[in-house]
């Protein structure tokens, strides 16, 4: 199997100890890294050398919480509150989309995830099987779920259990692994505590973790404590969500106690800054979570609520929300951002073993950065650079399991023209 190397680049590894190396070389065999440091002072084993003069070296950003196909729905409907915005717009058009729309909903997605650095992503929608082809021929990481709204009739609630069921086992560890899968009742507000609670027994039978949106307006909250005499988390715990392994979306309206029980669990939170800004549904107290150890992700949401899937915009907004709301300069600084960023986020989808930092041992998911540029100078800390001065459309080239899928800012496995010819074909704007 050939034996690859890239040399001269700065390797920001977001190791254990946060190792940056500023001209350093990261190698990698049969889609895994075999060496990160310095530059070997003897390059002969290796039957090709990439030349990363310039260029920063980072482990691939981990998005976890996201609904690929509604990047058809990007503009569609902005400025109003989730409810809203949910009711009366997304879940009408929704109802209307079929198959074609989900695949090339999640291809449009998927370049863009891609060429901003994004090589794992996390994705709770319906017609799963349509996104896991298209994750599997781009060549992207994902954790995939079908999402579960449970209105209407029981028969509708079975028939999309055994939906999800199916689909978390039979999509589960492939594309040579790099396909994993979830069980995921939407909401609390969506669906019943019998309904949840089927749904857990399924997770359990399976081993599939629980993915579910969370407390992310004060609305749900409210009503959840009128429905069922419980806020979420209480609610979610008595249901037994929590005792498996649970990724929760938003987690803006939590109490002290209530991250007391989410840190008792290990549950993880995706936290989605620019979707809960965009949506006014307020501010998660980030701070308060990591202070008490609770692993905190990043997530994009939706193109409909975000307007993009561009993780380095929460990276940088989250770095810098909490220092103004706290009036504290301390808060989240760099490092930490990167972290929720690419390690976090693998630990928030239990794949902390095989991806999240650059090491040896770990799956060769890497994106290089063309930092050569104005806006990057001068390089006191490219840490800092990236999260407070970087974009994700400075991506140059993208790298899963080895593999390359952008080369110089182009999506090799998915063809650009023709997703956006077919999104246009499908959605017909204005
Ligand atoms: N249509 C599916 C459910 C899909 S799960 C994904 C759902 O989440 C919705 N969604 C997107 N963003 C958010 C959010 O921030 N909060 C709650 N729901 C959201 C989205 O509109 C979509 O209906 C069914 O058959 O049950
Ligand atoms: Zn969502």
């Amino acid at each position: 199997m050939s034996k690859t190397i890239v040399t001269n680049g700065t390797i920001i590894t977001v190791n254990a100890m946060n190792q940056v190396y500023k001209k350093g070389a990261i190698a990698f065999e049969n889609g895994k890294i075999t060496y990160v440091g310095e530059v070997p002072q003897d390059l002969s084993e290796y039957d090709e050398v990439i030349d990363a003069q310039g260029n920063y070296v980072l482990p691939g950003l981990v998005n976890t919480h996201g609904h690929a196909s509604m990047s058809l729905l990007r503009g569609y409907a902005d400025d109003l509150p989730l409810q809203q915005w949910l009711e009366e717009k997304m879940w009408p058009i929704e109802a209307q989309y079929t198959k074609e729309h989900a695949k090339w909903g999640t291809y449009l997605s998927l370049i863009e995830m891609l060429r901003t650095g994004t090589t794992t992503f996390v994705d709770m929608y319906d017609n799963m099987d349509e996104v896991a082809k298209a994750v599997e021929a781009s060549g992207a990481r994902a954790r995939l779920c079908r999402g579960m709204i449970g209105f209407g009739t029981d028969e509708l609630r079975q028939s999309k259990l055994e939906e999800a069921s199916s689909f978390a086992r039979n999509w589960n560890n492939q594309a040579n692994g790099r396909i994993t899968t979830m069980m995921s009742p939407h909401s609390p507000y969506t669906c019943t505590p019998q309904f949840i609670e089927q749904i857990v027994s399924k997770a359990v039978e399976l081993d599939a973790p629980i993915h579910i949106h969370m407390s992310e307006t004060k609305a749900e909250v409210e009503l959840n404590v009128k429905e069922y005499g419980e806020r979420p988390v209480k609610h979610l715990e008595k249901l037994g969500v929590f005792s498996q392994r649970s990724l929760v979306a938003h987690a803006v309206h939590v109490e002290d106690w209530e991250m007391d029980i989410l840190a008792k669990h290990d549950v993880k939170v995706s936290h989605n800054i620019i979707s809960n800004l965009k949506l006014a549904s307020g501010i998660a107290p980030v701070p308060d979570m990591l202070n008490k150890g609770i692993t905190v992700s990043l997530g994009t949401d939706s193109s409909a609520s975000n307007n993009n899937l561009d993780l380095f915009e929460e990276l940088k907004q989250v770095a810098l929300l909490y220092k103004g709301v706290h009036n504290d300069a301390t808060l989240i600084p760099a490092d930490k951002a990167l972290q929720m960023a690419t390690i976090h986020g693998a630990e928030a989808i239990w794949l902390e073993d095989q991806i999240g930092s650059l090491e040896v041992g770990k799956e060769a998911d890497f994106v290089v950065m063309n930092t050569q540029q104005a806006f990057y100078q001068p390089a006191h800390n490219p840490v800092s650079h990236l999260v407070y001065s970087g974009s994700g459309r400075d991506v140059k080239d993208v790298f899963v399991q080895g593999k390359q899928v952008v080369k110089n800012g182009e999506c090799l496995t998915v063809d650009e023209e023709k997703v956006i010819f077919e999104v246009n074909r499908l959605v017909e704007p204005f």
